[in-house]
């Protein structure tokens, strides 16, 4: 069943989508056959270059993948590992450590190349962090609780955390996953989950009450709520995206968190709003959050390293017109390529004048969420996903 599971990865399937039917099918397995499932085709699915260099061949098939993950990352005696994974005589692997960055860390080689030229000496460190998952990170809605206060209550429905270290919204949870959409304090809109470096691009804005507040590429809302709760649900929040599904999602959390000041625009903001902050949460290649899925890494193409950046230029040079003299302009990522960040931001600056780069977070954000003057956070450095934000803000005059 597991071999069987893996092959659909292996020829591209999700591994999420895999294991949802494969486990649906498959009623009658026990708590602790599921669990052995989603190890073999989650670890089977990410460690898939690492185990064919183990294997000597690109090309190796589940049972052989599974035997090679069995024996050779988990220490699983060799005998043992066979018989586990169907292979009958277990194959030698290969005991010489693996030359290449793109082997040792499971990634395609173009991913892999793409990070050591981003990244240089750090580049191992952050590859190695791609392989452990993230932590499960809520992001407290200060409208109804405080994160003490949210603390104690999850602690009454079983569910145990601790304080995230950059952002003063974020409780991390330790222990087992648990099934978070089932706590009463979900529905009661008293938190929402969100990766900590996500919430500090909402909180850099530093929207206040009162303000006119735009966010141009709100999707589902993740960062809207929490400028709506930052204002503390007054003056005008306004949030775009040209996907009407994920504008009625963000209406609907919008609801559950107690935000009756949210304004949906279904049609692009016109110029001259003259709004006091404006958040470009821009589409991207999203590799800052490879950790997210074992099979994301192999899904991605070369191609999207340049992908984005016109159309993250265009959206950025719409969203300058609409900040009010004074006002502030905040451009982000979840991604880690100079070509959407850096490099994106210094290009707009140079074709603007009138904005100027400011240090994101004031005096509240620690200077090691910082880079060059950009917010930068990452998984070896903060336990985060990889972040990027730049603050800018437009001259008075
Ligand atoms: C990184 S996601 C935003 C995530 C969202 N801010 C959140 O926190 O949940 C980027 C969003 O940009 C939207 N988008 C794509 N093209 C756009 C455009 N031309 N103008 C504005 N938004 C766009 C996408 O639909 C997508 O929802």
């Amino acid at each position: 069943m597991a071999s069987e599971a893996i092959a659909q990865v292996l020829a591209g399937s999700p591994a999420e989508r895999v294991l949802d039917r494969t486990l649906r099918d498959h009623r009658h397995l026990s708590r602790e056959q599921r669990q052995a499932l989603k190890e073999a085709v989650y670890n089977v699915g990410l460690w898939r270059r690492r185990l064919g260099y183990l294997l000597g061949r690109e090309d190796a098939t589940p049972p052989f993948l599974l035997y090679a993950l069995l024996q050779g990352l988990a220490g699983v005696p060799a005998k043992e590992a066979a018989t586990l994974s169907g292979v009958g005589e277990g194959p030698s692997l290969n005991a010489a450590p693996a030359p290449a960055l793109g082997l040792r860390a499971s990634l395609p080689d173009w991913l892999a190349d793409h990070f050591a030229r981003e990244l240089g000496p750090e580049a191992d460190a952050f590859c190695a962090h791609l392989n452990v998952p993230g932590p499960i990170t809520l992001r407290v809605n200060p409208l109804r609780i405080s994160r003490d206060a949210l603390a104690d209550r999850l602690r009454t429905e079983g569910v145990t955390t601790r304080p995230g270290p950059w952002s003063p919204l974020a409780l991390h949870v330790e222990g087992p996953r648990p099934n978070l959409y089932a706590l009463p304090s979900l529905r009661e809109g008293l938190f929402e989950v969100q990766d900590e470096g996500s919430q500090l691009l909402g909180l850099v804005v530093e929207a206040r009450p009162g303000e006119t507040v735009l966010d141009v590429c709100a999707g589902a809302g993740g960062k809207t709520l929490l400028l709506g709760a930052e204002m503390k649900d007054s003056g005008r929040l306004l949030a775009y995206d040209p996907d009407p599904e994920r504008l009625d999602r963000l209406l609907q959390r919008s609801a559950r968190a107690g935000l009756a000041h949210v304004q949906v625009l279904r049609m692009p903001p016109a110029p001259g709003l003259g709004a006091d902050r404006v958040l470009v949460d821009a589409p991207c290649s999203e590799l800052g959050s490879l950790r997210r899925g074992p099979d994301l890494r192999f899904r991605a193409r070369p191609e999207v390293l340049a992908q984005f950046p016109p159309l993250q230029q265009d959206i950025l040079q719409h969203a300058g017109d609409l900040v009010r003299p004074g006002g502030r302009l905040v451009y982000a990522t979840c991604t880690v390529n100079r070509a959407e960040n850096e490099d994106l931001v210094t290009a707009f600056l140079a074709s603007r004048p009138e904005f100027s780069l400011v240090r994101p977070g004031g005096s509240w954000l620690a200077s090691v969420c910082i880079r060059d003057g950009f917010l930068f956070v990452a998984p070896h450095l903060h336990g985060t996903d990889a972040f990027f934000a730049a603050v800018m803000e437009r001259s008075a005059g």
